[in-house]
C-alpha cells in the first residue's frame, strides 16, 4: 500500500452564491493508496456524497485540488474528466440511479460511450459483457430486460457491472448497500470484496454504518459538517477513537469486540 492514487488537498465545495450560499465541504485533505479500501463515514448531510461526486468528476470543487495519479482529475478549462472510465461510482439507490427506460444491456454499456471508439468496441464485446454479468451474479437472459423487473440486490449488481465495464482502477461506492434488505447486504458486500481482490481495485467506500465500514475498509475518515474530524486505520479508530463525534458513532454499535461479527447485524 504505497502508491498514492488519489490525493485531496484543501478541497471545498460551496453550492450557490451570496445569501443562497451553502457550504457542503470544507478544507478536506487525505490520500488514498492503490489497493486499499478507504472508508468515509458521517451522519446524513455531512458532505460525503458531495465529496464522492467531486472525486468521480460528476461535480467540481470550488476550492482545493484533487489529483489522480498526480494529475488533476479535472481539466480546469473544460471541466471534463481527463481519463474517462478510470474512476467509476456505484450509487446508493439502484432504483433511482438506473434509467428505467434503458435495458440492462444499455445501462451496463453506457459508460463506454465516454471512451475512444476502438476501446469502446473492445470493452463492449459480447464475450466481455457476458463474462462480467455472470461474474456479478446475473444471466445473459437478463440483458434485454428493464430495471423494474429486478430486485434491489439484482439492481445493485447491474450498477456494479455498469461501473466495472470500463475496467476502472478506482471505484467509489456511495452507500452501496444502504437501500438493500439486510439479508442481501452481506452478499453484495462480499461480491465487492471479491471483485476488488480479483481486479486489484481501489475503493472509496462511503457509508453511515460503522459495522459496514469495519467490515470493508483498511483506513477511514470521519466526516462531520463538511469537515474531516478524524483519519486513521480502521483498527486504530475503532480501538482508540480520538474525537467525541467518533465515539458517539461507535457507541451506537451493538457488539464492537464480538468476533462473530457479521455485516448484516
Ligand atoms: N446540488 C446541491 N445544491 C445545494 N446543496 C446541496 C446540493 N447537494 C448537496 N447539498 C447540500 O450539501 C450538504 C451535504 O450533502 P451530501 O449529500 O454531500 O451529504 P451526505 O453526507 O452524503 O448525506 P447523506 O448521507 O444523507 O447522503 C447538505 O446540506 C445538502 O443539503
Amino acid at each position: 500500500m504505497t502508491r498514492e492514487l488519489l490525493q485531496l488537498s484543501g478541497v471545498g465545495k460551496q453550492y450557490g452564491k451570496g445569501s443562497k450560499a451553502h457550504r457542503a465541504v470544507s478544507d478536506v485533505s487525505f490520500s488514498i493508496y492503490a489497493g486499499e479500501t478507504f472508508g468515509l463515514i458521517g451522519e446524513s448531510g455531512s458532505g460525503k456524497s458531495t465529496l464522492g461526486k467531486m472525486v468521480t468528476g460528476l461535480d467540481y470543487p470550488t476550492e482545493g485540488t484533487i489529483l489522480y495519479e498526480g494529475i488533476s482529475l479535472w481539466n480546469e478549462k473544460t471541466y471534463k474528466r481527463r481519463k474517462p472510465g478510470e474512476v467509476q461510482i456505484v450509487f446508493q439507490d439502484p432504483q433511482s440511479s438506473l434509467d428505467p427506460r434503458m435495458s440492462v444491456q444499455e445501462i451496463i454499456l453506457e459508460p463506454l460511450w465516454a471512451l475512444p471508439a476502438e476501446e469502446r468496441r473492445q470493452k463492449g464485446s459480447k464475450e466481455r459483457l457476458h463474462a462480467l454479468i455472470s461474474r456479478v451474479g446475473l444471466k445473459p437472459e437478463h440483458l434485454p430486460r428493464y430495471p423494474h423487473e429486478f430486485s434491489g440486490g439484482q439492481r445493485q449488481r447491474i450498477a456494479i457491472a455498469r461501473a466495472l465495464i470500463t475496467d476502472p482502477a478506482f471505484v467509489i461506492l456511495d452507500e452501496p448497500t444502504s437501500a438493500l434488505d439486510v439479508s442481501v447486504q452481506a452478499h453484495v458486500l462480499n461480491l465487492l470484496k471479491e471483485l476488488k481482490r480479483e481486479r486489484g481495485l481501489t475503493y472509496l467506500f462511503i457509508s453511515h454504518n460503522m459495522s459496514v465500514i469495519r467490515y470493508m475498509c483498511d483506513r477511514m475518515a470521519v466526516m462531520q459538517k463538511g469537515r474531516i474530524v478524524e483519519t486513521g486505520t480502521v483498527t486504530d479508530i475503532f480501538e482508540h477513537p480520538q474525537e467525541s463525534y467518533t465515539q458517539t458513532l461507535l457507541s451506537s454499535l451493538p457488539s464492537l469486540h464480538n468476533n462473530s461479527y457479521s455485516p448484516s447485524l
